[in-house]
């Protein structure tokens, strides 16, 4: 039986109640039959995600950075360490106000410190294999200069939050984003970057035109998040739960989607490992809990994953 779009949407309206989405990923896009809009399926997730391997270190699963957190809203960057952490990079690296180190060595001792002045120093940043700016950085953070910089090195990026405002109000520098980066907008954010719309078809249709004109893959969050990559095509992701509607739980999938990007995933399978695996913990969880936390869906995280690795459809 077909599935259509509007099942996948908040609101109504007449173009999306005809507009059939595929089961899966595997339709090429430029098959006459194929949708631009796909369901991700298990069968997806298992094609994409690859197990640790024998005789592998810290060095095998790549170094990410997170840039995050001002004195006011530190738990956030905690929560996107918390992400990348849980999530499996290497090495994870925050970048937050000293007035956050007491709390960062005490709660997340796994992470390392970067000062915030050395961010101006661009050329240190190539080591890190994965970075993401904007949780909880406010104003305070001279973030734009840090994103210039960052721009300049002509390295993805993933951007959310606060860094998403930034772009927003700069949109000279939105179009300098550099390809491939990922950007994890709520509608509420995505709205600001890109202007109002009457509902989410018209939504979704900016969303294709400006991941196709950014060359860059955007994660437009609701219960049903679209993964929108460069071509333009839409993944539907369908894990996730109202149990999840908490504060942090964003910050936490910015962490995990760069915990992917660092292992070597593309930016597009980065995204939709990153949504399937935070959605697929908050369910797990929300099987026994009305409502879940932020730092608890990051501690489900490889739980979910390995239960998801070893299960064989015939168990
Ligand atoms: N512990 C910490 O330090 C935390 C720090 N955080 C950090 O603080 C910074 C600012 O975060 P923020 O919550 O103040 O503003 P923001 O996310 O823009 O929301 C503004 C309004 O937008 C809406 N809205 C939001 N999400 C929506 C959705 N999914 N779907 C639909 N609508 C949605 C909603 O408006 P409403 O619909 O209620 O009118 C909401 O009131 C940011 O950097 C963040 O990372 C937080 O992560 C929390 C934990
Ligand atoms: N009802 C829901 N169903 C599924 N996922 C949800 C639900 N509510 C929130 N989420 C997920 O939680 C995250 C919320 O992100 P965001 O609004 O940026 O939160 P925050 O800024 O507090 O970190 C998104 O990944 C979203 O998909």
């Amino acid at each position: 039986m077909s599935v259509f779009l509007n099942t996948f949407l908040p609101d109504t309206d007449p173009l999306s109640k005809l507009q059939v989405v595929d089961r899966g990923l595997n339709k090429q896009s430029t098959e006459a039959s194929a949708s631009p809009y796909k369901l991700i399926e298990e069968e997806d997730i298992r094609g994409l995600v690859k197990r640790r391997l024998p005789f592998s270190h810290k060095g095998t699963y790549g170094h990410a950075l997170i840039i995050a957190g001002e004195i006011r809203t530190m738990g956030a960057a905690m929560l996107s360490a918390k992400g990348c952490l849980y999530g499996g990079a290497g090495l994870t690296t925050l970048s937050i106000p000293e007035s956050g180190l007491t709390a960062l060595n005490s709660t997340l001792p796994e992470v390392m410190f970067l000062e915030r002045k050395q961010l101006i120093k661009m050329k240190s940043l190539k080591k890190y294999n994965a970075v993401a700016i904007g949780p909880g950085i406010g104003k305070l953070l001279d973030g734009m200069a840090v994103l210039e910089g960052l721009f300049a090195l002509k390295r993805p990026i993933i951007a959310d939050a606060d860094a998403l405002g930034l772009l927003a109000e700069h949109q000279d520098l939105l179009y300098h984003l550099p390809k491939d980066s990922i950007l994890t907008p709520h509608v509420k954010e995505f709205d600001g970057l890109f202007g109002k719309h009457k509902n989410w078809w018209e939504r979704l249709q900016t969303a294709r035109t400006e991941a196709k004109k950014l060359g860059a893959v955007i994660v437009l969050k609701n219960q049903f998040t679209f993964i929108i990559d460069q071509q333009g095509d839409v993944m539907i992701n369908q894990t996730g739960n109202p149990a999840m509607a908490q504060g942090g739980m964003g910050d936490v999938l910015t962490g995990l989607t760069a915990a992917y990007v660092a292992q070597g995933y593309s930016a597009k399978a980065a995204a939709i490992l990153a949504c399937f695996f935070h959605g697929k913990a908050g369910d797990e969880l929300a099987a026994h809990h009305i409502n879940v936390t932020a730092s608890e869906v990051a501690r489900e995280i490889p739980k979910a994953v390995k239960r998801f690795i070893d299960f064989k459809p015939e168990d």
